[in-house]
């Protein structure tokens, strides 16, 4: 073959059909050296996800090389007492190899203290200063409360109180925070106006672990990394989005937490909103934190209002009975462990809300959220409009089904697109086809742990996938009127629905809930 005759591999088109190398992931740089304190150490989530999530990252290299853990909590343990808690929890919670536990857990060390007693903070500030002497840390520190939130703004305030909030021109100092942020729009102000006198916004690192998982994440990449979807992310084609999240689990035993925040405020308030913001924004002029956190405020504030006169159109609360999952007998809620046997409180609900600009006129946004549905599933589900006119009745007389797009979040994390395409064979007729892409199979085992990645971000300083305290008012500022009509409703006996454990919940729901399979 002479040169002229050889094809063109330069051509743009022919180098996208050879297929592109991806474009290199920046390298993230190892973060700098610091103390992790984790208030609660002694708690469930401590044990359950940060040890493994620390571990993990330990494992990956990912960890500064010079870095101490303080467990902080009013339990009276000895440092060997935490690092046997922390392994006994690494062995329930987390899979593969233990081998290099020993490494991390010569990092742990323990220091109790009552959380509202000034004295105790000075002795961990002292703690801190010989372990930053010791180990070279350099006086980085990060502040992780995983305590109930009622001791939130003490924990803050008495950190302030003995300067562990300041930072100097070398080292930082900031603060995780565990949702919930407050139990309405008051008390999130509240708590608020109190981290802030010890910390600035910046130092305050308020975590949604949905935001932190990978193909959530994957949203925004999915929507503006690509020319062929948003035009189409409009009223003009798209007829509803869906953002859902089942669960197989109960309430567990966190009865006490549960009793009070109910499924709103445990799921809606947090990560439903995180998940319906990221399917409706505008595109951000850039991916860098405030950005992005500004252009969720921009859709935030377009919620419509709820109308209390038509509230139960629009919202739908149910209650799990007693049932089975996977072939296993459940109680009912009210019969579990620290649940009052004539609860109100909600364990699913399915709102419809609208999104009042250009963009999402009239397009309802379902969110729902439930505990002991048959299986755990997360996913937004895009559905397109049916096409304007079929050009196939006389032909097919078959049920035209819309294009819908699939964003699965879990347990599989994956991209489908169901299409029309013609049945093989002689005759002219059309069934839906899935195309499917598996980001768990691309993954290779590389996948990061939501907690992983909290920790990761939040020791290089990065918020972009945490909380910024104008979004949380104005969700409260939404949702709060909606708990209040809930909560002074007289016939609230009327509205919860109870489904049986094991169903995809309330009736009036569940054909509904059926279509998101
Ligand atoms: N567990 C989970 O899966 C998730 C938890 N969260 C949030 O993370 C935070 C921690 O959760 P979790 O570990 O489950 O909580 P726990 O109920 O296990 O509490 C953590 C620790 O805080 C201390 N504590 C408990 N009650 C009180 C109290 N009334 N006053 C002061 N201290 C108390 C206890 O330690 P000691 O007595 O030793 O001081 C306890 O070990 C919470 O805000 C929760 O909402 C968020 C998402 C998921
Ligand atoms: O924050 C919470 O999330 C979990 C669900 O998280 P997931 O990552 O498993 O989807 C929920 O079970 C819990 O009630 C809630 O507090």
């Amino acid at each position: 073959m002479t040169d002229e005759l050889r094809p063109d591999l330069t051509h743009p088109v022919l180098e996208a059909e050879k297929g592109h190398p991806s474009t290199p992931c920046p390298e993230t740089g190892r973060p700098a050296s610091c103390t992790l304190v984790i208030f609660g150490a002694s708690g469930d989530l401590t044990a359950r996800k940060l040890i493994p999530a620390l571990f993990h990252l330990f494992c990956n290299g990912s960890l500064p090389q010079k870095m101490n853990i303080v467990g902080v909590a009013r339990s009276k343990m000895t440092t060997e007492d935490f690092r046997a808690h922390a392994r006994e929890g690494l062995e329930e919670h987390a899979s593969g190899d233990l081998f290099r536990w020993p490494e991390l857990a010569a990092r742990l060390f323990y220091h109790p203290l009552e959380y509202g007693r000034l004295s105790d903070y000075l002795a961990l500030e002292r703690t801190l200063r010989e372990l930053d002497e010791k180990s070279g840390t350099e006086g980085n520190r990060i502040f992780y409360l995983a305590t109930p939130p009622s001791v939130y703004a003490v924990v803050a305030e008495q950190l302030g109180a003995v300067g562990l909030a300041e930072e100097t021109e070398g080292s930082f100092s900031r603060i995780v925070v565990e949702k919930p942020f407050g139990r309405d729009l008051a008390s999130a102000r509240e708590l608020d106006a109190r981290m802030h006198t010890a910390f600035a916004e910046h130092q305050i690192f308020r975590i949604d672990h949905y935001l932190a998982k990978e193909m959530v994440q994957n949203i925004l990449m999915f929507r503006f990394a690509n020319s062929v979807f948003e035009p189409l992310w409009n009223r003009r084609y798209i007829a509803s989005i869906t953002c859902a999240s089942a669960e197989s689990l109960g309430v567990g035993h966190r009865a006490g937490y549960y009793e009070q925040a109910g499924v709103l405020r445990d799921m809606f308030q947090n990560h439903m909103m995180q998940l319906l913001a990221l399917s409706a924004i505008e595109p951000p002029s850039l991916f860098a934190a405030n950005r992005v956190r500004d252009e969720k405020v921009k859709l935030y504030r377009s919620l419509r209002p709820f109308d209390g006169n038509t509230l139960w159109k629009d919202l739908s609360l149910g209650q799990y009975a007693s049932g089975k999952i996977s072939g296993r007998a459940v109680p009912a809620y009210r019969q579990e462990r620290g649940i009052a046997p004539d609860s109100m409180i909600p364990t699913f609900a399915m709102i419809r809300a609208y999104v009042d600009n250009w963009r999402w006129q009239g397009v309802p946004f379902y969110i729902m959220s439930g505990k002991r549905l048959p299986k755990k599933l997360t996913r937004i589900v895009i559905q397109f409009r049916d096409v304007p006119h079929s050009m196939f009745r006389n032909v097919e007389q078959g049920e035209m089904v819309p294009n819908r797009l699939v964003l699965d979040l879990a347990p599989d994390n994956g991209i489908s697109l169901r299409f029309q395409a013609k049945m093989p064979g002689s005759k002219l007729c059309f069934r839906p086809v899935v195309m499917h892409y598996s980001f768990d199979e691309d993954a290779d085992g590389v996948l990061l742990d939501a907690y992983a990645k909290v920790f990761l971000d939040c020791m290089l300083g990065d918020q972009l996938l945490f909380w910024r305290q104008d979004s949380v008012e104005l969700c409260w500022g939404w949702l709060t009127p909606i708990l209040e009509l809930c909560e002074e409703c007289t016939d609230l006996q009327k509205h919860l629905e109870m489904y049986p454990a094991g169903s995809w919940g309330p009736e009036s729901c569940r054909e509904y809930m059926e279509c998101l399979l």
